[in-house]
């Protein structure tokens, strides 16, 4: 049986923390599904440079992942019940409650474990890591 894992988030810019967290997250499983977040999801800092079409495109071609698909514009737990994974890895310092995931998960009849990646190690010297750190970066830079 094929064992499916389910990655998320908003992966605008990628960096090799994303690529860290992709690995881990394959290797929790055969199969490594990744969902991208809607812009109009994330509400908990600034809006995405990048549309969502080209995240995922971008999300997809990296060796770890099987498959990139666009999340659900309303519903996050939509992809989750066609998909039937058999793990959700979350990200290290990803915000969502884990109790409150797994109780709606079994709400649903979802019967799916939930996984904490960890953080990348440091990338040395003028390290970044973070979209957002990127972003700061570039307007101190060029801006
Ligand atoms: C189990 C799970 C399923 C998700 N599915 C979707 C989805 O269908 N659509 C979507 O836009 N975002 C989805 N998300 C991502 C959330 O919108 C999200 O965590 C956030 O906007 C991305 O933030 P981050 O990149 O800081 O983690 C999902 C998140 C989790 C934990
Ligand atoms: N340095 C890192 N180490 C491990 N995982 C990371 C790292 N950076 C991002 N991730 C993981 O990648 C996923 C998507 O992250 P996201 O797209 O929010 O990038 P980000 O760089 O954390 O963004 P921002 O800095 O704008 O908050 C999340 O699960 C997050 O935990």
């Amino acid at each position: 049986m094929t064992r499916t894992v389910i990655a998320q988030g908003t992966f605008d810019i990628l960096h090799p923390g994303h690529v860290h967290y992709l690995e881990e997250a394959a290797a929790m499983g055969d199969e490594l599904i990744v969902i991208v977040a809607r812009s109009s999801n994330v509400d908990h800092k600034q809006t995405p440079i990048c549309p969502a079409t080209q995240r995922r495109d971008v999300v997809g071609a990296l060796e770890a992942v099987d498959e990139a698909i666009l999340g659900h514009e309303t519903d996050i737990f939509v992809p989750i019940e066609e998909i039937e994974p058999d793990v959700i890895a979350l990200g290290h310092d990803q915000h969502h409650d884990e109790a409150a995931i797994a109780a709606e998960l079994e709400r649903r009849g979802i019967d799916c474990e939930l996984e904490r990646a960890s953080a990348s190690d440091s990338a040395g010297d003028e390290e970044l890591l973070s979209t957002r750190l990127i972003v700061d970066r570039i307007l101190e830079r060029r801006g």
